[in-house]
């Protein structure tokens, strides 16, 4: 399609939508303001790159191996941009601790902002911000199982210090990026088979993650988010951050509750989750995930699970008070795909939120005219929303859905295929 077929297409799509009340001009200018938090360990499998041969613990694991990984932060980076020039908008980055940008044997407990930079400049010239993550796994120090809830003081305080330093690291992104990074803290503390006592493990997490919080820090800089988990590979039968216990770390701190959609049972909805936790929260980070039978963290597509958390943000007016992050990995396909495919999937699920009359719909609720509730939304499955995307991505100069695969076949032939 060329740019006047898109204009045409969208101005039919904006009049069909004008006849149930919506006001897709003004739709797209909301969705403007989404500003996502692309992960960047989809280009490299959750490897970083501060200790080269360390294999990926924790209970999480990557499958595949698809040609092109990048294996150094400039290739990170430039993968990254190539990503970030396909997706509308403008967004954030989030970065593990283990993503250091330097050429220091540093460990974990030692990492300062100056290992960080190089991101930061690149953020710069992207105009985007960061967000962050300690790296509690893929460590010898966090081989037997537990971390911050570890019996053995000196490996607690270990990431204690860790944790710590991932606070000033963030810090520093907030200040120098000018916008709230978000600290994400995710521990694969836990236990294979049931354990004995659940208490004491629970009790040492709480006071290793004081003492990390102990140091007051403006929030206009950085704030925490806490994810918990139903369980991991490995430890399947106790998870000392269950979630749960993070939904009452972060409401008695007045910090974020992370919700991973691939981090609960099947049969549950994640997106149920908002309504109940942001009356008291401060609010939420998101890791938007495809969890296919377990937490197997698939590239996110445009399905119901996704569409569920899109249009709870949207109805329930909640965007405001969500950061929403990406937490997906597949090395079987093109990364920069992933990242694109899982961003605009993620863009467009919102974009379907907003694209409701949403008053009309919640007074015939309240009416009890649930018959008119189920056939508008039904009804609304079949609007012209690819017109409305299509003008979006025309508008802020991105690729179609038919044209962006193209530009990313052509990086893999000229750039990630000559990688080895
Ligand atoms: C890389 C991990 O996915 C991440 O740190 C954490 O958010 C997680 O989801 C673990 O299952
Ligand atoms: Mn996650």
């Amino acid at each position: 399609m060329n740019t006047g077929e898109v204009i045409r297409a969208y101005e039919l799509a904006k009049e069909r939508y004008a006849k149930i009340g919506v006001d897709t001009d003004q739709v797209l200018k909301e969705l403007e303001k989404i500003k996502l938090s692309i992960h960047c360990w989809q280009g490299d499998d959750v490897k970083g790159f501060l200790f080269p041969g360390q294999e990926l613990t924790g209970g999480i694991s990557v499958s595949g191996n698809y040609p092109g990984k990048a294996k150094t932060p400039q290739q990170l980076r430039q993968d990254l941009s190539k990503a970030l020039s396909l997706i509308p908008g403008k967004h954030k980055v989030q970065l593990h601790a283990i993503y250091a940008d330097t050429d220091e044997k540093v460990d974990l407990n030692e990492l300062e902002p100056r290992h960080f930079t190089s991101w930061v400049d690149w953020a710069k010239e992207e105009g985007i911000g960061l967000d962050f993550n300690g790296t509690f796994f893929s460590h010898p120090k966090s081989a037997s199982g537990f971390t911050l809830s570890s019996p053995d003081q000196k490996i607690r305080e270990f990431w204690i210090e860790h944790g710590r330093r991932s606070r000033k690291i963030a810090e520093y992104f907030g200040k120098e990026l000018e916008q709230q990074s978000v600290n994400n803290f995710w521990v694969p503390d836990g236990y294979k088979d049931n354990p004995i006592d659940k208490q004491s493990p629970r009790e040492r997490l709480i006071e290793a993650l004081d003492e990390i919080m102990a140091e007051e820090i403006d929030e206009k800089y950085t704030i925490e988010a806490l994810e918990g988990k139903l369980f991991g590979t490995g430890v399947e039968s106790f998870t000392v951050g269950s979630h749960e216990f993070y939904m009452a770390y972060a409401l008695t701190r007045g910090k974020l509750w992370t919700v991973d959609a691939g981090h609960f049972h099947p049969t549950e909805d994640p997106s149920d989750k908002f309504s109940a936790f942001l009356p008291f929260g401060k609010g939420l980070m998101l890791h938007v995930s495809r969890p296919v039978r377990w937490d197997s963290d698939h590239v996110v597509i445009l399905d119901e699970a996704l569409i569920r958390i899109t249009q709870s943000l949207v109805r329930d007016q909640q965007l405001d008070k969500v950061n929403i992050g990406l937490d997906f990995f597949d090395a079987t396909i093109n990364r920069i795909a992933a990242w694109v495919i899982g961003s605009r999937n993620t863009i467009k699920g919102i974009l379907m939120g907003m694209l409701a009359p949403i008053e009309d719909l919640k007074a015939a609720e309240l009416a009890g005219d649930y018959t008119k509730r189920l056939a508008v939304t039904e009804a609304l499955k079949t609007y012209p929303i690819g017109a409305v995307w299509d003008y979006y991505c025309v508008k802020h100069n991105v690729p179609l859905e038919e044209d962006w695969l193209a530009d990313v076949q052509h990086y893999e032939k000229e750039e990630l295929f000559t990688r080895n």
